[in-house]
């Protein structure tokens, strides 16, 4: 019923501890996991400190020396609306690739396309990107809020752009927000959720990201959810917020019922700017720890990722959200 991958390969990665190994690190098979890191572009758009183009180099960097294979490395928005994602471009041309890394973009219409498109013009031979995500909502408040449409008007909107980016080649990939709940409608309807996925892919995205934006969805919720779609329509991708501590809880529910591909954000970072009461993402940190735990192998340095953790969260002055970041942290540090 899945259409995500489903790779079992031995993975190698392993880690200074005893009792902090488990599936993957015992050398059994174990099925993959993939995680998009979200943390340069979800994690920072909704930072009050300007984060500057060095420091979002830098944290991309770092990261794609951590085993993940996907980074999302900035948005091509107005800077009107979300401030912290200026100099994507920069970004994009300053960065450090890494060879089997993905650095997808967002972009929210054709202004955005046309913006990447200029690049690869002015660059040719280059590589810019190869990926990049669009982005509606299973909610109509949120979707006017967040990007001044009504969702049957973004879908019209993204048409076009998904026909043209992959005329350019890209693999485009599309995001439904606040998928449980909505910060300004209440509960969310999951055939909603699921006639939207069901469009996104027959526009041409390759994988629908689920996001539970406020963080509000539980496992009860989660698999409702996703034996609705799940139904009519392959689910890839879940992205979890942690606002009341359910992500990991809700990410191993999903992972249970076949889904390969999870969002996070190193410490924890992010939230929308226009969903009130969202705390940040579910911490890569913590998704790899759990599901290590649960015998799944993601091919990321939990120790790398727990240093960048610390790392971005003392540089944007606030204190890291991630709890297995932090313990992990303390632990080599007792030892
Ligand atoms: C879609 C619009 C532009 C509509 O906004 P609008 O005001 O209706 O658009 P407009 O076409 O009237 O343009 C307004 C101004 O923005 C400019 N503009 C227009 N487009 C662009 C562009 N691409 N790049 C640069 N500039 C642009 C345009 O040129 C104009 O400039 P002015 O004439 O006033 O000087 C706006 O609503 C917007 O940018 N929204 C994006 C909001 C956003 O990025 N939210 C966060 C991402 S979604 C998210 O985080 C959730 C997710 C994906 O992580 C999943 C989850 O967890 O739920």
């Amino acid at each position: 019923m899945f259409s995500a991958q489903r790779i079992v390969f031995r993975c190698s990665v392993s880690t200074p501890w005893r009792g902090f190994q488990s599936g993957t690190a015992r050398g059994t098979s174990a099925q993959l996991v993939k995680i998009v890191e979200v943390g340069p572009r979800d994690g920072l758009q909704n930072e009050s400190t300007p984060v500057s183009v060095e420091t979002k180099v830098e944290l991309i960097n770092r990261l794609s020396e951590t085993g993940l294979k996907c980074i999302e490395s900035g948005s091509f928005v107005s800077p009107k609306w979300v401030p912290q994602m200026a100099g994507t471009a920069e970004v994009l041309r300053s960065i450090h690739r890494k060879s089997g890394v993905a650095y997808p973009v967002l972009v929210p219409n054709m202004k955005g396309l046309e913006a990447l498109e200029a690049m690869f013009q002015k660059h040719p031979g280059e590589p810019i990107t190869d990926e990049i995500a669009i982005f509606t909502a299973a909610s109509e408040t949120f979707n006017k809020k967040n990007t001044n449409c009504t969702i049957a008007e973004s879908l019209d909107r993204f048409a076009p752009v998904v026909e043209r980016a992959l005329g350019m080649g890209l693999r485009v990939r599309g995001y439904v927000s606040t998928v449980v709940v909505c910060p300004y409608e209440g509960a969310i309807e999951p055939e909603r959720v699921r006639d939207i996925t069901i469009k996104l892919r027959e526009m041409g995205c390759y994988e629908v990201s689920l996001g539970d934006t406020i963080g509000a969805a539980t496992p009860r919720s989660m698999e409702k959810l996703l034996n609705c779609i799940t139904a009519a329509v392959p689910v890839d991708v879940l992205a979890n917020h942690d606002t009341y501590a359910m992500a990991i809880a809700n990410v191993l529910t999903a992972v249970k019922m076949g889904v390969r591909t999870v969002d996070s954000s190193v410490a924890g970072l992010g939230g929308c700017p226009y969903a009130p009461g969202a705390t940040g993402n579910v911490a890569t940190e913590d998704l790899v720890y759990a599901l290590q735990e649960e015998g799944y192998a993601t091919g990321v340095d939990l120790n790398s990722l727990s240093g960048i953790g610390q790392w971005i969260s003392s540089v944007l002055k606030k204190d890291n959200s991630s709890r297995v970041g932090k313990a992990w942290l303390a632990r080599r540090a007792r030892l």
